[in-house]
């Protein structure tokens, strides 16, 4: 078996006369977090579809446990931006949704519905309709509904994207907890555009060039854990940010044709 959880190699893809990924590289150790950050366009939401195999690829190799990714892959969860929540369910209904899709019976649905709501915070929002929940607590009935199918991999595609800035903050400590506090951690492939973000979360941050998207450089995040606000103040912390601003800029600036 792949020493790799996730193990992709020079893949690429590509829409008629456009190319998006080109020699993309990443390889992710289980229980690792990682984050995908890049110039806009560059191709992260359309890795992050490949891996969950919500799109194929022409070129290259994407493995998962030394396999191919072909097709929809229950082993992956995916949380977007929006939440895609079912309007007229509960949070405890559209917890449910996705167990039954995959054949749990009846009371071990509601079970384990009712156990990771309150995992993440919810047992009393739990008959409430979508409509009744503030931003943040449709987010985490989101994440609570790939939890409760216990994926090996969780990626996330832009997800507090949409919230306030006080609220983004919680959820990202939120997440921590959650994903620090299961029996085995699950790996992660989290794609955001904020950098404060990325560094908070992750192990270590996969930076790609604009697109054709590959990965150019993998930074470290050396900050201990469990985070919290004073890593946010730390000198740790703006040394990496630092580091990857300059990345990043290098990035933004070739694409404006300062080359
Ligand atoms: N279905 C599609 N058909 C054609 N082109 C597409 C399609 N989906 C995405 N693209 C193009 O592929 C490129 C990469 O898109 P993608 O959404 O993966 O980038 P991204 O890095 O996630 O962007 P952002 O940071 O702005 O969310 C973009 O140029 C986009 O216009």
């Amino acid at each position: 078996m792949s020493a790799w959880k996730i193990d992709a190699r020079q893949v690429g893809k590509a829409y008629p006369n456009h190319p998006v990924l080109e020699d993309f590289d990443l390889r992710i150790r289980s229980g690792e977090f990682v984050s995908l950050l890049g110039p806009s366009g560059c191709g992260k939401s359309t890795f992050l579809n490949v891996l969950a195999g919500l799109e194929g690829y022409n070129d290259g190799d994407v493995l998962i446990d030394g396999r191919h990714v072909e097709g929809v892959n229950k082993d992956v969860g995916v949380v977007f931006q929006s939440y895609a929540l079912f309007p007229w369910l509960s949070a405890q209904k559209n917890v449910e949704v996705g167990l039954k899709i995959r054949g749990v019976p009846r009371a071990e649905r509601r079970e384990r519905a009712a156990e990771v709501l309150r995992t993440v915070g919810l047992s009393s929002a739990a008959n409430r309709l979508p409509h009744q929940l503030s931003g943040g607590m449709r987010q985490r009935v989101a994440i609570a509904r790939v939890l409760a199918y216990e994926p090996d991999i969780l990626v996330f595609d832009e997800p507090f994207a949409a919230l306030d800035a006080q609220t983004r903050e919680f959820l990202q400590g939120e997440l921590l907890r959650i994903w620090e506090s299961g029996p085995t951690r699950k790996t992660v492939l989290f794609v955001t555009h904020s950098i404060d973000e990325a560094i908070f979360l992750s192990d270590r941050i996969a930076m790609m060039t604009r697109g054709p998207g590959r990965v150019k450089d993998l930074i470290e995040v050396d900050l201990p854990r469990p985070r919290t606000t004073e890593t946010r103040n730390s000198t740790q912390f703006t040394r990496i940010r630092a580091e990857v601003s300059r990345v990043l800029e290098q990035e933004v600036h070739l694409g404006n044709g300062d080359d």
